[in-house]
């Protein structure tokens, strides 16, 4: 039986869909669903309860630049204590293996195109120093396990993510979501400006959560590999740029505005796929520009 962590959250909805889409049998937890991964002893009583055979794990601690700013030391706790409880459990109670999707902001901050030879090659960027490390620690803790144990985790490091079911909070979020928002409701009341963070140069590269999701679902049965693998296609675009897609697809005749005292994070995020694309036999299925359509719509719909 297939066990999805963080199963309410962005990512881990939608591999749930896919999942069920499939017809595969899942179960699902998160801290909401009554099992706080932080309590190591819980975790553990609960994976000898239920015996999932596999894991594809979507629970973490995290949002977007502004939320890692405020939470750093929550950060740092909970996504260690998660880590920790995880990989006991399942030690414990022999998984097979564990999807452990890792974020790109474990990359080094001067690497432009992140390969994974390169994983190593620096320090990470002070606004994410905090979540990059956590999520390195989770592919070492991975790795010892495996070295000690046998576990069998496979790490895949996404790019910044978008889509339907996202957050659109202006704290929370990421980019894509919060700039969504902001657009939609200027363009409802009238508004005359929207403010886009920063100095809207540094480029990110936005994966559709489907996408994303449907990757993980194949590391269910991809290779072993005690290496991190990327998932992604090399293509990035400015946030600046991006917010003008997004206010052609809203139809939002005002102006954004640059705030240039909030923080620009890492210069450049972007991933060279090649190696993920040949172990998942994955490539992403959604145009970029149809994509934000997809999640504008469903913001819309939903969101507000
Ligand atoms: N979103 C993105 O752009 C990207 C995400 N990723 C990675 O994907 C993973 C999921 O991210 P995302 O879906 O965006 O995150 P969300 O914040 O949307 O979801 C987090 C999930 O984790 C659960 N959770 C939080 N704390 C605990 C806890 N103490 N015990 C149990 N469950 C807990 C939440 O449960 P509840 O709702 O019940 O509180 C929720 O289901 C992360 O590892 C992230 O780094 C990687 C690249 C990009
Ligand atoms: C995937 C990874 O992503 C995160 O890192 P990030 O990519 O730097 O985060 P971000 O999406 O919040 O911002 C990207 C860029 O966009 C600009 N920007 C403009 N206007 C808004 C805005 O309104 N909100 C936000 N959040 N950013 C904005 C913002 O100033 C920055 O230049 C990690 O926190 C980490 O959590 C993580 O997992």
């Amino acid at each position: 039986m297939i066990l999805v962590t963080g199963a309410t959250g962005f990512l881990g909805k939608r591999v749930c869909r896919q999942l069920a889409a499939q017809g595969r049998e899942f179960m699902r937890t998160s801290q909401s669903l009554g099992l706080d991964l932080r309590d190591a002893a819980a975790t553990l009583a609960f994976f000898e309860t239920h015996r999932p055979t596999e894991v594809i794990n979507c629970a973490a601690y995290v949002g977007g630049i502004q939320f890692g700013t405020k939470h750093p030391a929550e950060l740092f706790h909970n996504n260690l204590l998660m880590t920790l409880s995880l990989l006991a459990a399942a030690k414990a109670t022999g998984v097979a293996r564990i999807v452990n999707p890792i974020s790109n902001c474990a990359y080094p901050a001067a690497a432009t195109l992140f390969k994974e030879e390169e994983f190593w090659d620096g320090p990470l960027h002070d606004s994410v120093m905090v979540y990059g490390f956590v999520r390195k620690a989770s592919w070492v803790g991975a790795w010892a396990y495996q070295q000690q144990y046998g576990l069998d985790v496979i790490n895949l490091i996404l790019s910044n993510m978008y889509g339907p079911e996202d957050h659109f909070e202006e704290e929370r979020s990421h980019a894509m979501g919060a700039l969504i928002m902001k657009i939609v409701k200027a363009k409802r009341e009238r508004a005359p400006q929207v403010v886009v963070w920063g100095s809207g140069r540094p480029v990110r590269e936005w994966l559709h959560v489907d996408d994303g999701a449907e990757a993980l679902i194949r590391g269910l049965d991809a290779a072993a590999t005690n290496q991190p693998v990327n998932v992604g296609v090399a293509q990035g675009i400015s946030i600046i740029e991006m917010a003008e897609l997004i206010k052609r697809v809203v139809g939002y005749q005002g102006e954004l505005v640059l705030d240039t005292s909030k923080p620009d994070g890492a210069p450049y995020k972007t991933v060279d796929g090649s190696k993920g694309a040949a172990l998942l036999q994955w490539t992403p299925a959604r145009d970029f520009e149809q994509g934000v359509r997809d999640t504008v719509d469903w913001y819309i719909e939903h969101g507000s």
